[in-house]
């Protein structure tokens, strides 16, 4: 099975390329959807994080703009939170390739935003990196930030500076999907690579 790696920085379009994936009929590991549900009602994580960064859990429930304004304001915070998260993560994934594996499928995704500053990128066989300016980039998260419940750009940009930069995320790229432009375009760049992917294996 060969695995597909596909990265790209905040809000360059990842989920979007993914779900193209997965029309396109492929397995898709999404890590920040992975987060959110280790991070529900009775989860492992919810009590360690409890235990770390108080108020934050909420009648079980994780307050999420709460632990957003510690990672802000705290600046060991987000090392610590990433180090409850990524161990569970990691085993999660472990457990989506398996049964992939056992699936037979030609081939997966791991959709991570963090796939390179993790190494993870070096296990893969392909990397895909979605690529979007980044004043477009911010655009797009002030408005998701305008619609409710998402980070704002203040918050974004804490995380930004933890992720690579856009060059050096396309040096260690083999495919960049352009993604500032219509989803159209970007249908079309999925489409000829699931294609191209399909007529090699
Ligand atoms: C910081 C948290 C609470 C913010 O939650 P919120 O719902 O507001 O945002 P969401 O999870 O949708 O993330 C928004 C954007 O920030 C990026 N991001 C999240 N965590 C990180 C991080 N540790 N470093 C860099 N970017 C990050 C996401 O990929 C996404 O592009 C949450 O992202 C979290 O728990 N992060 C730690 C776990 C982690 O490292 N996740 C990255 C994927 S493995
Ligand atoms: N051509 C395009 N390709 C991908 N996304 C686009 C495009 N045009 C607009 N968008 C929009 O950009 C926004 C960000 O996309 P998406 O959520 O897929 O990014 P992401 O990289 O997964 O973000 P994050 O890492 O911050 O969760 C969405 O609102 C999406 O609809």
């Amino acid at each position: 099975m060969r695995i597909i790696g596909l990265t790209g920085g905040m809000a360059a379009g990842k989920s979007t390329v993914a779900t193209l994936f997965r029309k396109g009929g492929v397995s898709v590991f999404d890590a920040d959807a992975c987060v959110r549900r280790l991070q529900g009602k009775g989860s492992k994580a919810l009590p360690l994080i409890e235990k770390m960064f108080s108020k934050t859990v909420l009648e079980g429930h994780l307050d999420r703009g709460a632990l957003r304004e510690v990672v802000r304001t705290q600046p060991d915070a987000l090392k610590r939170l990433e180090a409850i998260m990524h161990p569970l993560v990691r085993a999660e994934r472990a457990r989506f390739l398996k049964q992939c594996r056992a699936r037979k499928e030609p081939f997966c995704v791991l959709d991570i935003p963090l796939l390179m500053e993790i190494g993870e990128d070096r296990r893969c066989d392909l990397v895909v990196v979605a690529e979007a300016p980044m004043s477009t980039r911010l655009s797009r998260i002030r408005q998701r930030g305008r619609s409710g419940g998402r980070m704002s750009v203040m918050d974004a940009k804490g995380l930004l500076k933890r992720q690579m930069s856009d060059h050096e995320r396309r040096r260690r790229a083999d495919i960049v999907i352009r993604t500032g432009l219509s989803r159209g375009y970007a249908a079309r760049q999925v489409h000829a690579l699931l294609h191209r992917l399909r007529e090699a294996s």
